[in-house]
């Protein structure tokens, strides 16, 4: 169990991470939500956003979300290996892979390799860039790949050994000529070109050669001279205008560095269908939290760790959630006599748990808001579509309440819209409502959001979609049979 999560939080960087395939946080399905969600039907297959979808409309638990691509280019010794590597460093929340350039450099024959002082290895003809796109299209495409490994001593690849690379949520792809081709560059997602004056970048690179590349200096200024700066000027630097970003000073520049990683943690965290509905928030995910999901999602798992897990994720939910409450400002004296300028709680509360799986969060809740009074609404499923509220009791001043209602599982959004209705003709505004949930379905989502599009969902994990019988996929199955041993 420890090792699954311990594996999960590992720090992945090139070529060292775990072969573990992402299935949840992904890409749209079309949905079947038209037919599973009750009275909403055209609305919610007109509205759908631009979606993946598996064949038949149906949601495939394998399609995930491409990975985010990052294309890094600059002159030799310019500093994009360091840029890259501190960028890993910096997202260590995600698993990033890198992809150098370099490892696709064509090998050299016999013969080339006894003239090797005549070989141009900065021109564009030196690398393999149709194998390189292979092994991107394939990275891209959720497979994971084996990439040469190239011997910058011998100037041939390692024909027995290559480097495994598995899917990532960050590619970086690092080189001098990444920007060339308009293949290469249809690949990326943001371009970054690192901008090193000419004479550090020499003085770099006599360095790194002499010592890391077996050359003499002799050696290494005559190829600079003869073949690095002619095709830097030639055809490095015409690709600079395809970057977005241009850093100059590469790894000294901390505060472009800074700026690139919080872009591409913006863009990672945000799924596709926030864009489409701003009040619904998805946890902000870390390694501990896929570990737990992991674990929760284990079909072997016991009672009692899918109990442990749970509760540690539905806490998060649940304050999460209560960050997106309204509050008021107050100061309060500390003991060393100074004003501390704070915030006050939102005081007007109350939970609301959708029997029985949603008592299953009435912990966390009491756990974050003493006292918090908690109602509870029963809803007998009968089928999908049949479903009826059978049993509901609200505090008596729920109307003047803020509202946090709780079900672990958003699925169709059909029990999750007769909640809401009650809670609307009980008075409460719909802006006053928040759905706390761990795991959602887009179907879902999509159901509650298009009919109630003030109220704020707050959820864990977005996952794949629902399947022919409406059940989540990847989902957990019977949250509350699982949670209650009763499975
Ligand atoms: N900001 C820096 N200050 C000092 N040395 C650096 C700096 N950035 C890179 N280097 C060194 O310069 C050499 C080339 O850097 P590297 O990141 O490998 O460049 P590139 O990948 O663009 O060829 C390496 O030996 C590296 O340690
Ligand atoms: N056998 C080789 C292959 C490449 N080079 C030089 O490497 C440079 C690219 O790598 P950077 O890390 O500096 O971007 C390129 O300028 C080639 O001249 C080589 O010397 N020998
Ligand atoms: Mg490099």
């Amino acid at each position: 169990m420890e090792d699954v999560l311990e594996s999960a939080v590992g720090a992945h960087f090139s070529g060292l991470r775990l072969d573990s395939r992402r299935l949840s946080s992904s890409s749209l399905p079309s949905s079947p939500s038209s037919a599973a969600c009750n009275g909403t039907a055209a609305d919610a297959s007109s509205a759908a956003p631009a979606a993946a979808a598996a064949p038949g409309g149906l949601a495939s638990p394998t399609a995930a979300r491409q990975p985010f691509v990052i294309g890094v280019s600059g002159g030799t010794a310019s500093g994009k290996t360091t840029v890259c590597d501190m960028i890993i460093q910096q997202l260590h929340d995600h698993r990033v892979v890198l992809v150098n350039q370099d490892s696709f450099y064509h090998g050299l024959t016999e013969e080339q390799s006894e003239h090797v002082g005549e070989y141009n290895f900065d021109h564009p003809d030196a690398f393999d860039t149709d194998r390189l796109l292979e092994c991107m299209g394939e990275l891209k495409s959720g497979q994971s790949v084996n990439i040469p490994i190239y011997d910058f001593k011998n100037h041939r690849r390692c024909s027995e050994s290559f480097r495994k690379v598995n899917v990532s949520d960050v590619i970086i792809l690092e080189g001098i000529l990444v920007f060339h081709d308009q293949r290469v560059r249809d690949l990326m997602d943001m371009k970054i070109f690192v901008d090193t004056d000419a004479d550090i970048r020499l003085a770099r690179r006599i360095r790194r050669d002499t010592v890391e590349r077996g050359r003499d200096v002799l050696s290494v200024l005559e190829q600079y001279g003869r073949f690095v700066k002619p095709a830097f000027d030639d055809f490095v630097l015409p690709s600079k205008k395809y970057a977005d970003v241009i850093i100059p000073r590469g790894g000294d520049n901390h505060v472009a560095i800074d700026l690139i990683v919080q872009h591409i943690r913006t863009k990672l965290g945000q799924h596709d269908l926030c864009k489409f509905y701003p009040n619904v928030y998805v946890v902000h995910t870390t390694f501990q939290i896929r570990g737990m999901h992991t674990l929760i999602r284990d079909k072997e798992i016991t009672t009692p760790d899918f109990v442990f897990y749970s509760d540690r994720l539905i806490r998060l939910v649940v304050e999460h959630g209560l960050g997106n409450l309204p509050f008021t400002e107050k100061q309060v004296v500390t003991p060393t006599g100074s004003i501390y300028s704070g915030v006050d709680f939102c005081k007007k509360l109350c939970g609301v748990s959708i029997v029985r799986s949603g008592e299953s969060m009435e912990n966390a809740l009491r756990a974050c808001c003493k006292g918090i009074k908690i109602g509870k609404i029963l809803i007998h499923r009968d089928g999908d579509n049949g479903q009826q509220l059978i049993y509901h009791k609200l505090p008596m001043d729920i109307a003047e309440r803020h509202v946090l209602l709780m079900d672990p599982v958003l699925g169709t959004g059909n029990s999750a819209n007769q909640a809401i209705e009650l809670l609307i003709r009980k008075g409460v505004p719909e802006d006053q409502i928040m759905f706390l949930t761990l795991i959602s379905a887009p179907e879902g989502i999509h159901c509650v959001c298009k009919r109630f599009p003030r109220l704020k969902i707050v959820t864990s994990e977005i996952d794949v979609g629902l399947n022919e019988d409406y059940r989540v996929v990847p989902g957990l199955g019977e949250y509350g049979d699982r949670y209650f041993g009763t499975d």
